[in-house]
């Protein structure tokens, strides 16, 4: 006999839960009540004979030789026909028959899964346990027939599990569905072993030796309820908490080792699941258990070939299955009047169980080889006397007896109230201090409630009654006197302030309000003035700047206005020329958004960016980092693929080292320490692909040092050229006010009255003008051509040519001679500056595209 290993984790866990009551009643009356339970309130019955299922152990192919058959019946009930084989047919069975016929509710073949036999047995009895019903599932079965398998569980997979978890599992599922009933589940797990009783879950088990721990003792009320000793209800308000608690169960099983089989149960095992329940407010309580019971072996004595301890433990097995058997065969005779449960533990505990409040079912579980025939037919017989067994179940409710005092006591007091309001009696006693309190706290409930139904129930007590109404009036009289004057006739009823005074004080609130209106009126009126008057600034400035918008981007002669009228009188089209360009329209101007700059301002600010001395460095620079961007790329593909290079090798070197261990086993006498010439130019590989995995590295390093460079030096550069313009731009905007100031109004008057000449010769002239800037670098002068012929192809109209021919050949001193380029301003297309060779701008232009 052994213990199987002790689980910490289990054992951990059950020392931390608070341990139940030492007396658990069994029966369905509770075992958490008074002394003496109450009986059942209330039930429904359920009248039904034991249901009994039969399940095959899978045999070994060479034992299946038609041994049995499975068939339904017209009823859909399963039959098991046994055939007996010949030569065992002359043997202690019967030796007359070969075929024995057995019905049951249903027969789980060889096949059958854990989770169908769940569902058909398991579910429905757990179903009712829910519902207040107590229930019992045994497996009865010969040693190795697979009883443990089923109501436990195997060890190796999870499917195995047996119908302990998975009815836990359903159990705690359908408790976290129903919100509408407070539930409490306990489980306990006892053992018979040797016709004594363990508590399973005690964690003295583990620690001590089986004959020093508490036994299980079974008491019997004058009721004749059973209750059990030292067995404890262990609470698992999750599935997790009872599966530990049957998993330390488990552990603390007694086994022991028979021939016939190495792991073979000797004792009965008894896991209950208790489950009350409660609707919140309700006094009633629902309490059921639902018994899982796993017995002993059934076979017999002389074919298990033990001696010693286990022959005493096959005894007491045969003995106490033998009273089963008893109380079976009792309880199928009608007219039975005693039944022998006391006999023996197992049927005492299980009396209920047995043709007593419970919903009962037996697993038959029958392993059908020839070996074990005769006891597969034992098995079955006593299946068909249990089937027998009427059980009647009931509902078992029954009040919670705190609940029923304290609601009965109210009773009590509430008849005493309504006595002594009828008969006048008067009672004298004051009301207790929490009696007071708990009336205002009605009182408040009451007057809080928007319901105009609502009602102010205090009872029959005149006590109460007079103090709810002292109390409500306390409560007008504190709160409401000061607001009262603010109230209008039709809610104060007109009678208050019918006094002189009241109507006097009423009048001068009213004068007092009338002039707090006149004073809001006043100042609203006032803030809208304000509010308008910011408006119209608000609009004066946006018109102002859209003016300026529209000056820039108009075409005039660059006089300011009033100056030079008629500048624009004498072109054909006065819509196309406004008469004026403001100044400020040449300056730098930043829009709301800070930094960004005006369209015309931009265009002169890529223009310039183009000539700009150091533009050559800066274009340089970003091909530099381009081609650096580029480099790096290439050079971080090449290292990825070094790298996974030096990985595969390393994967190569690990695969021989396991083909060469293999090689060591198949012929041991190979040295594996000798060195391989394979893995040797695998490592030399590798050495060479780091080499220049370092190098690249390396060099990628300094690429990504030398592109941060090169980006912070483009991002100076950048500044250096705004600012740079900036300077630029703000000179020339100061440059060509002076000239302004400076200029003969007669030349340009005189020039718009030249002739004009064809686009094209324009175009022409244009281009010999700039085609002798000699003093200009060649790039500048690539940049100012591309601009006069975009200037050119852009003016569709023949206006601003007229323009620029007069300017280029009218006989001002300063044309031919003077004018040394068209230079700056044309940056923007818009604008035109004249330049002389000293590059002081003469004339500026705007113009505008319109076609
Ligand atoms: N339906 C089944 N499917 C697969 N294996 C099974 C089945 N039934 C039983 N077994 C296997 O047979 C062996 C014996 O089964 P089990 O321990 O459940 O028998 P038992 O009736 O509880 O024996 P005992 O009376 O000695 O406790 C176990 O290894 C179990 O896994």
């Amino acid at each position: 006999m052994r213990m199987r290993s002790s689980l910490a984790h289990g054992t951990a866990l059950f020392h931390s839960r608070r341990r139940a009551c030492w007396v658990v009643f069994l029966g369905y009356r509770c075992y958490a009540g008074p002394s003496l339970p109450l009986p059942p309130m209330s039930g429904e019955m359920v009248k039904q004979t034991i249901q009994i299922y039969a399940r095959v152990k899978p045999l070994a192919r060479r034992q299946q030789a038609g041994i049995y058959s499975v068939g339904e019946d017209e009823k859909s009930a399963s039959s098991l026909e046994i055939i007996v084989p010949r030569d065992l047919a002359d043997g202690f069975v019967n030796n007359k028959r070969e075929s024995y016929k057995f019905k049951f509710q249903k027969i789980f073949d060889q096949e059958a899964k854990q989770d169908a036999v769940f569902e058909s047995i398991a579910k429905p009895v757990a179903e009712c346990a829910l519902a207040g019903y107590n229930g019992t599932i045994f497996a009865y079965g010969q040693t190795g027939s697979g009883k443990t398998f089923t109501i436990t569980g195997g060890a190796e997979r999870y499917s195995d599990r047996g119908i302990i978890p998975r009815t836990l599992s359903y159990i705690f599922q359908q408790l976290e569905k129903d919100s509408s009933k407070v539930y409490t589940t306990h489980v306990s797990y006892l053992e018979i072993y040797n016709e004594c009783g363990y508590d399973l879950l005690d964690p003295r088990h583990e620690a001590s030796r089986l004959e020093d721990l508490p036994k299980v003792t079974i008491m019997e009320d004058p009721d004749q309820n059973i209750h059990l000793k030292n067995l404890s209800l262990q609470q698992a308000t999750n599935e997790e908490e009872a599966l530990n608690l049957l998993f330390l169960g488990d552990t603390n099983r007694m086994i022991a080792e028979t021939p016939m089989n190495q792991a073979s149960t000797r004792s009965h095992c008894i896991f209950t699941i208790h489950i009350s329940s409660k609707e919140p407010g309700s006094a009633t309580i629902r309490r059921s258990k639902l018994h899982l019971v796993d017995l002993a072996g059934s076979e017999r004595v002389a074919k298990t070939g033990v001696g010693g301890q286990l022959l005493t433990e096959a005894k007491y097995i045969n003995l106490s299955l033998h009273y089963l058997e008893q109380v079976i065969i009792a309880l199928a005779e009608k007219h039975r009047s005693h039944i022998p449960y006391r006999n023996s533990m197992m049927t005492s505990v299980l009396r209920d169980s047995l043709g007593g409040n419970c919903m009962t079912t037996m697993i038959a579980t029958l392993s059908l080889d020839k070996r074990n025939i005769d006891e597969s037919i034992s098995t079955c017989r006593f299946a068909q006397r249990v089937a027998l067994i009427k059980n009647e179940a009931v509902l078992n409710e029954e009040i919670d007896p705190r609940l029923m005092i304290i609601q009965l006591k109210k009773v009590i007091q509430e008849l005493k109230d309504e006595l002594a309001m009828v008969t006048g009696e008067q009672r004298t006693e004051e009301l207790t201090q929490e009696e007071l309190l708990q009336l205002e706290e009605i009182i408040k409930t009451f007057l809080e409630d928007p319901d105009p139904e609502s009602m102010l129930d205090v009872g029959a007590d005149m006590r109460k009654i007079k103090h709810c109404f002292n109390y409500i009036k306390q409560l007008i009289n504190r709160t409401n006197i000061p607001d009262r004057h603010l109230l209008s006739p039709d809610i104060t009823g007109g009678e208050d302030t019918n006094t002189p005074e009241k109507k006097e004080e009423l009048k001068k609130l009213r004068d007092l309000l009338h002039q707090r209106d006149n004073e809001i009126n006043i100042l609203v009126s006032m803030l809208k003035k304000e509010k308008k008057k910011a408006q119209d600034a608000l609009f004066q400035l946006n018109t102002g700047s859209s003016g300026l918008a529209v000056s820039e981007s108009s075409l005039s002669i660059s006089l300011e206005e009033g100056q030079r009228p008629s500048a624009c009188v004498n072109v054909k089209d006065t819509q196309d020329f406004s008469s004026s360009v403001h100044r400020s329209a040449f300056l730098p101007r930043r829009t709301g958004s800070g930094g960004e700059m005006s369209l015309g301002r931009q265009e002169a600010f890529e223009i310039f960016k183009r000539d700009y001395v150091d533009s050559v460095t800066i274009e340089d620079n970003k091909q530099l980092l381009k081609q650096r961007f580029a480099e790096a790329k290439s050079l971080g593909e090449k290292v990825n693929e070094v790298r996974n290079k030096i990985n595969h090798l390393k994967g190569e070197i690990t695969q021989r080292h396991m083909q060469r261990a293999a090689l060591g086993v198949a012929s041991p006498s190979e040295e594996l320490n000798e060195s391989d010439p394979v893995e040797e130019r695998l490592r030399a590989q590798i050495e060479e692909e780091k080499k220049s995995y370092k190098t690249m590295f390396n060099r990628l390093k300094g690429l990504k040092i030398e592109i941060e460079h090169l980006q912070l030096l483009m991002e100076k550069a950048k500044v250096k050229l705004q600012k740079d313009f900036e300077v630029w731009w703000s000179e020339e905007a100061s440059n060509l006010q002076d000239q302004q100031e400076k200029l003969p109004v007669s030349n340009s008057a005189s020039a718009l009255r030249a002739s004009p000449q064809s686009l094209e010769s324009q175009q022409h002239l244009y281009a010999n003008s700039f085609s002798d800037t000699s003093r200009v670098n060649p790039s500048e002068d690539r940049g100012r051509k591309n601009n006069l012929s975009r200037l050119s192809n852009s003016t569709s109209n023949t206006r601003l040519g007229e323009q620029v021919n007069f300017l280029l050949h009218s006989n001002t001193p300063f044309v031919n001679e003077e004018i040394w380029t068209i230079q700056k301003s044309l940056l923007f297309p818009h604008l035109l500056s004249l330049r002389t060779r000293n590059n002081s701008p003469l004339w500026v232009c705007s113009l505008t595209e319109k076609k």
